[in-house]
């Protein structure tokens, strides 16, 4: 049963509601849809779930692009309503003929909408029976005629219906664009049961196989990119990018470049990347163009942009320019004709370390976007071929949208006001630092607490990594060098009793923050996350901070959701505390490959509040936005 159903503008004016559904939902789904989904380019996503207020809801949606509107239905998740895909798309097109932009009511919607409802639930049906009676192994090739029980025509059309129905069940031409069998097979190789076609070709897919569908798609692309990511790698010891080893000694981690205790107060240290925003790195040191042979053929294609700096989208903008050519008459932008666009947007962002999953999102994004847009006319070629390919660029880059959308958080956090906050409060400010094995999460606590010391707030580290030899002896040394006070146990005791300890001295000395250093551990390793859990649920700290390494691409993204995930499943508390903020390390060391941002942030929705680029205690820097969406997509 549908809760509700809705069309509203892109501008968030509602145009039409389900009146006969009537039922108020709880809790604010769609605010979340908007703030969760479509807001953060995330709007790729096939549905979303919701839940709150002791209801869980599947919310489907999709957009009508050229006239700027969104469709979207909600409903209990343990329904499988197999039709709502299908009523969508058919209620985008009604609407589309009826829309103007200068009305708000569409009354006379709610006749159409019901007859709708019923064809859909009807073909549901039909689906439904039909699928029963195929073998759940059948699999068809696309070719026509496949056992009699589901064909493709030679345009690609599925034929819906069993072998007996398939005379009488076949509509005329006006009735083509309802047919749930709609679409364009393109010899690819689909489960049938639940495949069905939106009028403008795209494949969309009933709810209960989506997971199936992607499954299959994320198996071919796997393939790709693994040639992608070769390639990468090649580039890579080209550029000589190497991660020094680890060196396991029982002794502290002595590091003479850290040791600035002598020049405290010298001009020349400096902290002030992370107070004035200073740009992470410089583009023109980082990137290298990838296109120094495209000048000549730019030329041939748009003599003005000779004046422009090639970059990336340049040369994807002449590659594809014979494509560009064969799409100009039509009149919609399809997702096919987006392929080979989105297939070199998503390669390119992986090569920059962007994890695959994130990149896959990112271009199902861009591309529910873009399909439905009117192309222009086949005599202006170039600005056909500028909406086609190089949109996804514009979309991306020059809005401020997709990219900077995902990077700007959706929370800020302001570490000094917070600390002054609590101050008044009569409580120490506190900063956990959580992370893996060695990603430089005691050097980066140390470069912390001497920025916040740069602030004149004064601080005291709490060495809770009691696990790993040398960890006590590695913070006393940064403490010692920056005269900052350490409370300390020793080892093997119980992370979570040292860190209240530590919070009660400190609220007793009167200092300003402490910050606690934790042991690293794997994300599959549930015992040492346990002990993580409850260090976090005994001590409520201001700022869970993880420490990532920027040289990662999807193993970052693992490491990051898996963290949530068990901090979230093994607390204690019914509503756990979770990832607050990403400090990302050895940026230093990475060229451009800047991606593990982007995943990072998208998969946790936490920002990158800090950026670790050297092993000075001054290396410390805000993410400069702008410059990582430009490094992103050179
Ligand atoms: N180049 C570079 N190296 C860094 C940076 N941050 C940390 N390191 C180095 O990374 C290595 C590991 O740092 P640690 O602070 O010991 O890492 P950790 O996460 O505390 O290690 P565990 O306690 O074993 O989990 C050290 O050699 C640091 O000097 C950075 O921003 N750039």
């Amino acid at each position: 049963m549908l809760e509700q159903l809705l069309i509203f503008t892109r501008g968030g004016l509602i145009l039409w509601t389900c009146k006969e559904l009537g039922k108020a939902l709880r809790g604010s789904p769609i605010d979340a849809l908007i703030r969760s989904c479509l807001l953060e380019e995330r709007s790729g996503d096939s549905s979303y779930n919701y839940d709150s207020s002791g209801v869980a809801y599947t919310l489907r949606w999709t957009f009508h692009n050229e006239l700027g509107l969104v469709f979207v239905a909600v409903y209990q998740r343990i329904l499988h309503l197999l039709y709502v895909d299908d009523l969508l798309s058919m209620m985008k097109r009604e609407f589309a003929e009826i829309y103007d932009p200068k009305r708000t009511v569409y009354d006379e919607f709610d006749d159409v909408f019901r007859q709708l409802r019923k064809e859909a639930e009807a073909r549901a049906e039909e689906m439904k029976k039909s699928k029963q009676l195929v073998k759940p192994s059948s699999v068809l090739s696309g070719k026509q005629g496949q056992g009699g029980n589901v064909r493709f025509d030679n345009g690609g059309n599925q034929r819906s219906g069993l072998a007996g129905k398939d005379g009488g069940g076949e509509k005329d031409s006006s009735e083509k664009g309802r047919n749930l069998a709609n679409g364009n097979a393109n010899g690819h190789v689909v489960e049938q049961s639940v495949v069905k076609r939106e009028e403008n070709g795209s494949l969309n897919v009933g709810p209960i196989d989506v997971n199936k569908l992607q499954g299959i798609a994320r198996r071919k692309g796997g393939k790709k990119s693994g040639v992608v990511a070769k390639k990468a790698t090649k580039e890579e010891t080209k550029k000589n990018v190497t991660k020094a080893n680890r060196v396991w000694t029982d002794k502290p981690a002595e590091s003479k470049k850290l040791d600035f205790s002598d020049e405290r107060g010298d001009d020349d240290v400096k902290v002030e990347g992370v107070d004035q925003g200073e740009s992470l790195m410089d583009k023109e040191e980082i990137v290298t163009s990838d296109s120094e042979t495209e000048e000549e053929e730019e030329g041939r294609e748009d003599a003005n942009s000779n004046s422009k700096k090639k970059g990336w989208f340049s040369t994807m903008f002449q590659s594809v320019h014979l494509r560009a050519i064969s799409i100009a008459g039509k009149a919609n932008l399809e997702k096919s004709d987006l392929e080979s666009a989105l297939n070199a947007l998503k390669d390119r962002l992986m090569y920059k370390n962007v994890a695959e999953e994130i990149a896959e999102k990112l271009c199902e994004s861009v591309s529910a976007s873009l399909e439905g847009k009117k192309l222009a006319s086949f005599t202006s070629v170039s600005s056909t071929v500028k909406v086609c390919y190089s949109s996804p660029s514009e979309f991306l880059v020059s809005n401020g949208e997709a990219l900077e959308r995902i990077l700007t958080p959706r929370r800020s956090i302001d570490i000094l006001r917070d600390v002054h906050a609590a101050k008044e409060q009569g409580r120490p400010y506190v900063i956990v630092f959580v992370g893996v094995n060695g990603v430089g999460k005691s050097t980066n606590l140390a470069k912390v607490a001497y920025w916040l010391q740069q602030h004149n707030i004064s601080v005291m580290m709490a060495a809770c990594d009691t696990f790993r030899s040398g960890a006590v002896e590695q913070l006393k040394t940064h403490a010692r060098r920056l005269q900052i006070n350490l409370f300390e146990k020793g080892y093997e005791k119980d992370p979570a009793i040292v860190a209240k300890e530590a919070i009660q001295e400190a609220t007793r000395e009167g200092k300003d923050v402490v910050l606690v250093d934790t042991a690293g551990r794997m994300q599959d390793n549930e015992p040492l996350m346990r002990a993580l859990s409850k260090l976090i649920y005994v001590n409520n700290p201001d700022l869970v901070l993880f420490v990532g390494e920027a040289l990662v691409g999807n193993d970052g993204v693992d490491q990051l959701s898996k963290f949530n995930q068990k901090l979230g499943d093994l607390s204690p508390a019914s509503n756990a505390r979770l990832i607050d903020g990403i400090l990302l390390t050895k940026f230093d060391t990475i060229d451009d490959k800047v991606g593990a941002a982007l995943s990072m942030v998208y998969i946790s929705g936490a920002p990158v509040m800090f950026v670790g680029c050297g092993q000075l205690y001054q290396d410390l820097k805000k993410l400069n936005v702008d410059s990582i969406v430009k490094t992103l997509l050179k």
